[in-house]
């Protein structure tokens, strides 16, 4: 950034008298060299290259023992003493130093930022930090406090335990298409929610050095949220970062989100080139230049796959026919190709457990059953579609996958040899494993079908914001999985997870607990046994038109049902699983 920001010359700075710099968990710090012998890091910037982290001027060699010096103490406090910063410094910009502090009331390690400003600029901000105060999504860094103190506007934000986008790029050369189309999509999802608020929040500053990565999963957040507007008042620079610019940033005749947009087509042409974009350019004016004449970075010549290449055109458009960020998430480069498996089958090859598996990095799993004399792949696919655990653009995919296991069941059948006493299946069978009911009392058995589909939908995903259908599985995204997917951590509260029998578990427990008197109007049972299992208002509305056209009113209709009354509703088996398991369950558990 030095290149842009003339005044940025290395003067010392009051927050260099702090010994340590931390880089990412690496462990490593840099010393200044006019305080005991420590190194001065403003030394390190120069030329282009400032537009990196001062980590990326660490000398390679240079490792340091860091039980030799100072320990972490606490140097500050904030006004209400909650957070308290430490000596660390996580790391130095442009524009403000960020320190390492610890929040006292939850024990975590939070990053505190000092951006010098006026009190006036301060007082400027007060509608953009009621904003980012409410700003809360898993792809976004969160905002926890700030307040003005010494010239300084200081706010504490989620610390990020594994540095940038660029350091990643820089220190372990290229991402490879698995890391960055996972990466690519959860920046997608933080843009949709910043997007999707109303008027839109704008970044304005979105490059490869302002997204952060977070700890051993390899999560990826926004960062650098809401100082744009506080860089504005600075009288060298313009606002955002030049290479990342969109043109109509520059013409001052205003902008939308888009610009977003093009700033993410910038950090994904970097991520797949490892390329700074307009490398070529000397300064900004140059970069000014080519971006006014619609001229693209040189590095795109390098991208081959014509997907990112489509992609990246896209997100460098005209504003008015550049994408939107759901429109880049649905791109074929990022959207993720189910396959179904076979999980499990009986000796007769009639009775069949099948998952849907999202390959990549983020997956939907989706285990259900199917009997190969009772169901048809049509029928089990469609009341997956109505039943909201599959989106409808997979219909003929999944109903294709199906048919060719069925076909490849035919054909091993076929070839076994008759006379043989018993011969292997070709999938991982699991004997013993008992048929897969799910979250159905052994005793209820819907009436339409003893086995029909029954869609479970194993919500695990990390990064989705609304906790849904999705999605993503401990298995590697290329291996198949041999075993029912478990999740690896513990799923959200009332979201149905896991599988199996521990499913059926969990499902029991997402329902409601208490007993329904028989007057509880059927509304009401059905709206909370539908969010219960995360249907929305518009399917517990759809459940409750089917129960009435049937003079079902009451929770006492419901009860009074004979078993084969049940299958004349015209809810589908997920449904009347459903329902029938909520009453169950409210019994047992009361
Ligand atoms: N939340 C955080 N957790 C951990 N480290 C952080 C965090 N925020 C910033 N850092 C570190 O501090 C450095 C400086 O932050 P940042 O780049 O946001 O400063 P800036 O002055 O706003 O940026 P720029 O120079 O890009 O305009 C980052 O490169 C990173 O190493």
């Amino acid at each position: 950034m030095a290149d842009h920001h003339p005044e940025n010359n290395g003067d010392t700075s009051p927050h260099e008298e702090f010994v340590q710099y931390q880089n990412g968990n690496a462990g490593v710090h840099v010393e200044n060299s006019n305080e005991s012998g420590y190194r001065h890091y403003n030394d390190l910037y120069s030329h282009h290259d400032s537009q990196y982290s001062p980590s990326a001027y660490l000398p390679s060699n240079e490792i340091v023992d860091l039980s030799k010096h100072d320990r972490e103490t606490v140097i500050e406090e904030s006004p209400n003493q909650r957070y308290a910063k430490l000596n660390t410094v996580l790391g130095k910009g442009a524009y403000k130093v960020v320190y390492k502090a610890i929040d006292r009331e939850e024990g975590y390690e939070v990053a505190w930022n000092c951006f010098q400003t006026t009190k006036a600029e301060f007082n400027d901000l007060s509608q953009e930090i009621k904003i980012l105060k409410q700003v809360r999504h898993p792809n976004i860094i969160n905002f926890h406090d700030c307040w003005y103190k010494d010239a300084e506007f200081i706010f504490v934000t989620e610390l990020m335990t594994s540095g940038t986008l660029r350091e990643y790029i820089r220190k372990l050369s290229l991402p490879n298409m698995k890391i960055v189309k996972r990466w690519s999509r959860q920046i997608l999802k933080g843009l949709i929610y910043l997007h999707s608020h109303n008027p839109p929040i704008i970044h304005r500053d979105i490059k490869c050095d302002n997204i952060f990565i977070n700890g051993a999963h390899g999560e990826v957040k926004i960062g650098d949220m809401g100082t744009a507007k506080m860089k504005l008042g600075k009288k060298y620079t313009v606002i955002g970062t030049p290479e990342f610019m969109a043109p109509e940033m520059y013409e001052e005749k205003g902008y939308n989100e888009k610009v977003d947009i093009y700033a993410f087509g910038m950090c994904l042409l970097e991520m797949v080139t490892g390329e700074y974009p307009y490398g070529e350019c000397k300064n900004a004016a140059q970069i000014y230049k080519k971006v006014s004449q619609a001229i693209k970075p040189e590095s795109l010549k390098k991208v081959q796959d014509p997907k990112i290449l489509d992609l990246i055109n896209n997100c460098l458009a005209p504003e008015n026919e550049r994408y939107t960020a759901q429109q880049i998430m649905d791109h074929p480069f990022l959207t993720v190709e189910p396959e179904v498996v076979l999980m499990t089958a009986d000796e007769t090859k009639t009775q069949l457990t099948l998952q849907v598996v999202f390959k990549g990095m983020d997956k939907l799993s989706v285990k259900f059953e199917f009997n190969v004399e009772r169901d048809t792949a049509e029928e089990v696919v469609n009341e997956m579609i109505e039943e909201q655990v599959l989106q409808d653009n997979y219909q003929q995919l999944i109903t294709h996958e199906i048919n060719r296991i069925l076909r490849d069941i035919n054909k091993q059948t076929n070839e076994a040899d008759p006379n043989k006493e018993e011969h292997k299946a070709p999938w991982p069978s699991q004997p013993g494993t008992p048929p897969f009911h799910v979250g159905m009392s052994p005793h209820l058995t819907p009436h339409k079908s003893s086995h029909g589909p029954s869609p479970t939908p194993i919500n695990l995903d990390r990064d989705s914001p609304n906790g849904t259908i999705a999605h993503t599985s401990s298995y590697p995204a290329q291996s198949q999985p041999a075993q029912p997917v478990m999740p690896n951590e513990s799923p959200r509260k009332n979201s149905i997870s896991g599988s199996g029998p521990e499913w059926i578990q969990d499902y029991e427990d997402a329902l409601p607990v208490k007993e329904y008197p028989d007057e509880t109007p059927i509304e009401q049972f059905v709206r909370d046994t539908a969010l219960a299992i995360n249907r929305d208002s518009e399917k517990a509305n759809d459940w409750s038109r089917k129960l009435k056209n049937q003079d079902i009113m009451t929770v006492g209709d419901l009860r009074a049902l004979m078993d084969e009354d049940w299958g004349q509703i015209g809810l589908t088996v997920f449904a009347l699983r459903a329902l029938k398991n909520a009453l169950h369950v409210a019994k047992s558990k009361s």
